[in-house]
């Protein structure tokens, strides 16, 4: 495959913007080499700047659950702009973005919008400080809510991939009231709140993790913290801006029949633009400014041009629920790679749920951030320059989740499969 325009390309960024790349994640840094750069995507498959299509299992690290320009997103888009694109004052379809949300999560009464996921991540926190008066928050080792201060400590994604869980530029006042626990770990989760239960503000999870790689709760693990934190007067905070419209219509919490007091959204409500949302019960969200004392705000916020997209993103999603087809295809896919990697002869983890999935290249069940490191990351980055050349884009790191949309078809991961069959051959050596 020649990439020399993409490698062109990327010297050029790189001249003008740190590392080439907006965000690290797009880097490479966990597999090698140079990164891609896309012309366009269309359903299923991306196309870079040399004219390769591949079949995009990255799906901009989530929202693009329908794939890319979406006939329909595409229309409201394009409506919405020849109306103006943003007034710093109130627009119609914010509250109709927001009735969506709240009718699509039991637990979410008001729904607050903002830019990322990061900032809705910063702002849950402060509200649940704000809420409750307490200073500590409760965050797990290899779970990732954006760039957020006081929560990059252990932090999973890219700043996992690239080896600054806990980044330079945080000053040690940032994160001293943040406590980091094992995922999974439901005794260490006891333990904390007997000695500091009613100093805690909030506990945030991802309810299943993307961001070390696939990583699923224990049913116990996930009845303690409803009862520690309901018990101590503490919130319990889902970070979904991974799985929210993603696992299920109703997030990972309608999968679980989970009930937490504050969702953190992101992703698809924006449906590939930047949207980010922190919503729940009414009476923590009344805290919010200008209806409560906790300051929070944004000349973007609710962005109109923003909300069609995620509003047409969501009637899509109901008037064709995918996710049915998604998790059937993710069976196959599954049960392909498995059967690959066992005649390759490779020990390999597969972690899924529903869309998402991990190929964790480990001897052993991959149940938190300690056992996703044993995976060998240094297959992996072979793995996935062998599926690149296949034509099959995977997320570049062992440590992230790779999604499904709506776009593909059985043919496609029936290629995939074969892709991986060829691949896991070459990498088994
Ligand atoms: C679970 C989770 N929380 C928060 C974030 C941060 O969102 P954003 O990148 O939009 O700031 C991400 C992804 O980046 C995420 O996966
Ligand atoms: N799991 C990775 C992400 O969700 C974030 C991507 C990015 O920061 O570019």
């Amino acid at each position: 495959m020649n990439r020399t325009k993409s490698a062109a390309a990327h010297a050029r960024a790189q001249k003008v913007i740190p590392g080439g790349v907006n965000s690290p994640a797009r880097a490479f840094g966990g597999v090698g080499g140079i990164p891609i750069t896309i012309a366009r995507g269309r359903g299923a498959y991306l196309t870079d700047i040399d004219g390769n299509d591949y079949l995009d299992f990255i799906g901009s690290w989530g929202p693009m659950i329908l794939g890319h320009a979406h006939p329909a997103v595409l229309e409201a888009v394009i409506a919405a702009t020849h109306d103006g694109s943003s007034f710093g004052a109130p627009s119609e379809p914010e509250t109709e973005l927001a009735e969506l949300v709240v009718e699509a999560i039991p637990s979410v009464e008001m729904v607050r919008f903002v830019s990322s996921g990061t900032e809705a991540a910063m702002s849950a926190v402060r509200l649940a400080r704000g809420f409750t008066g307490r200073d500590l928050i409760v965050k797990f080792a290899g779970c990732y809510h954006g760039h957020v201060d006081s929560l990059l400590v252990s932090a999973g994604s890219s700043a996992l991939t690239l080896g600054v869980p806990n980044s330079p530029g945080v000053p040690k006042g940032c994160t001293a009231d943040t406590l980091v626990l094992r995922y999974n770990d439901v005794v260490g989760l006891r333990e904390v709140f007997a000695a500091k239960g009613d100093a805690i503000a909030g506990v945030m999870l991802e309810p299943v993790v993307g961001n070390m790689g696939l990583v699923l709760p224990s049913p116990e693990f996930r009845a303690e913290l409803r009862r520690l934190t309901r018990h101590h007067g503490a919130l319990l905070v889902y970070d979904e801006v991974m799985t929210g419209f993603r696992l299920a219509y109703g997030g990972a919490q309608e999968l679980l029949g989970d009930d937490p007091d504050v969702t953190v959204l992101g992703k698809i409500i924006g449906g590939g633009f930047p949207v980010g949302a922190y919503a729940g019960r009414a009476d923590v969200m009344k805290k919010i400014m200008p209806a409560g004392p906790v300051f929070q705000a944004g000349t973007l916020s609710g962005n109109p041009v923003a909300m069609a997209a995620g509003i047409a993103t969501l009637k899509q999603l109901t008037a064709d629920p995918p996710y049915s087809r998604l998790d059937r295809m993710g069976q196959q896919l599954e049960a392909g790679l498995r059967a690959a990697a066992a005649d390759a002869g490779v020990p390999v983890q597969l972690n899924r749920v529903g869309s998402m999935w991990t190929l964790f290249f480990a001897a052993t069940p991959v149940t938190d951030f300690d056992t996703a490191k044993t995976a060998d990351a240094k297959r992996f980055a072979r793995f996935f320059w062998a599926m690149m050349d296949r034509g099959v884009y995977l997320p570049c790191s062992q440590f992230e989740a790779a999604f499904l949309s709506a776009a593909m078809t059985d043919a496609d991961v029936a290629r995939t499969i074969q892709a991986a069959r060829a691949a896991l051959a070459e990498v088994a050596a």
